[in-house]
């Protein structure tokens, strides 16, 4: 079947969705797509049939499809299904670029997992082939779909409370125990040889660049604090200088118990928030605007906070207006509309792009320029 012909057949019904690898991750998916009500998930495959066969009964038994989900035993089954318009593939990095190349020249629109692969060349191949197919290809990172990111990102822009932004600050860590550096995909030089950059720097990274709506830094310049044995990075921290004077920094690692914190500084004020990838366990997202003041009145001298709270109704995660539904909700709307949007792949690229010269950075100790979209 040819593209146009397996856009053109989808007009007025949901998307149907493939989940490849029976990921720990596709299980939270699993939810996102089962909220998103135009997004229907039709199979799962697994390198194994008897592993996507469990996997399908233990998320049937925790949150139902409302109908069958189809088990399959290879990737290249879940290719040539006929009523796969989407594939959802959450491999390891290390092997992500081919199936997705496939998956792209099956004719199936991609959602690929963080980071999409291991440099700006794979991807530069991989958004070059989705853009000829005429295909939506977006990488996973929720926090994008969040109802609380333009809101907080116009807050960012707002010249009387924050003024020019100067100065970008991001942490992203969690402590692993040691059996993690044996076992977890994310320590193997093989499939995830960025480590603790790829799994975390990444949504380092994108922060900072939507909060600067997309502006790219010019210079890189930053250190591998800590490796494995065999050099994958586990803790990393990098500076980035942009156009104009704006600054920005970020630490990843895992070594340093879990924190997810932002902080946008302007010259009248900065808008923080602790908890930018995984949104704390509510029914509210939330961030913070602050104006912080000295004030003098004779011998006194006080410290005034101004910090004001906001907050977006979105549940945290597991539901129709969690992060993750809104993620296939997009993706699904444009595949039905036959509409890609060139803002999602241009967004990886540009996250690729950084995050390559971080690494380059890092290996040189020296700084290093960045490359344009
Ligand atoms: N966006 C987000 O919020 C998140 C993103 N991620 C990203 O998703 C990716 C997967 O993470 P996670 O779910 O923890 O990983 P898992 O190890 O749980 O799953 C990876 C899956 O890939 C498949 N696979 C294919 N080839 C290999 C191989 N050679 N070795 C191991 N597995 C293979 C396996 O499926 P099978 O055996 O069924 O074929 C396996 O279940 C990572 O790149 C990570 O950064 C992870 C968590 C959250
Ligand atoms: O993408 C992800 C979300 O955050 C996790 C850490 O808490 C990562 O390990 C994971 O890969």
């Amino acid at each position: 079947m040819s593209v146009q012909a397996s856009s053109a057949s989808i007009a007025g019904k949901p998307c149907r969705w493939g989940i490849m690898g029976a990921a720990a991750i596709a299980r939270k998916n699993w939810q996102g797509l089962r909220w998103a009500e135009n997004s229907r998930l039709i199979a799962v495959a697994s390198r194994s049939l008897e592993r996507s066969q469990s996997f399908i009964l233990e998320c049937q038994g925790s949150v139902p499809q409302p109908h069958e989900v189809e088990a399959l035993g290879s990737y290249e089954e879940l290719l040539a299904h006929p009523e796969v318009d989407a594939v959802y593939i959450p491999l390891p990095t290390g092997v992500r670029k081919e199936w997705i190349l496939r998956a792209i020249a099956a004719g199936k629109h991609v959602l690929s997992e963080k980071p999409v692969t291991v440099s700006v060349r794979d991807l530069r191949e991989i958004v070059a082939a989705a853009q000829k197919a005429n295909l939506q290809f977006m990488d996973g990172v929720m926090f994008m779909h969040s109802a609380r990111l333009e809101p907080m990102v116009a807050q960012i822009m707002d010249s009387e409370r924050v003024g020019r932004v100067r100065r970008i600050c991001s942490h992203f860590s969690f402590h692993a125990p040691e059996s993690f550096f044996k076992e977890n995909i994310r320590a193997s030089d093989k499939l995830e040889p960025l480590g603790c950059l790829g799994d975390l720097g990444w949504y380092n990274i994108r922060m900072t660049l939507c909060g600067l709506r997309g502006q790219m830094p010019h210079t890189a310049r930053a250190r591998c604090l800590q490796t494995t044995g065999n050099g994958v990075p586990t803790e990393f921290s990098a500076e980035l200088d942009f156009e104009g004077g704006t600054t920005a920094s970020f630490y990843c690692s895992f070594h340093t118990e879990t924190q997810q914190w932002a902080h946008f500084s302007g010259e009248k004020g900065y808008v923080s928030l602790d908890d930018f990838v995984l949104p704390w366990f509510g029914t509210a997202s939330r961030w913070s605007s602050h104006q912080a003041q000295v004030v003098a009145e004779g011998c006194f001298m006080r410290m005034e906070n101004h910090e004001r709270y906001h907050a977006v109704d979105e549940i945290a995660t597991g539901g129709s207006t969690a992060q993750e539904t809104n993620m296939f909700r997009t993706f699904s709307n444009n595949v039905l509309t036959n509409s890609p949007d060139s803002y999602w792949p241009e967004m990886a690229l540009k996250t690729q792009l950084v995050l390559e010269a971080c690494l380059l950075s890092a290996r040189k100790d020296q700084p290093v320029p960045v490359e344009a979209c």
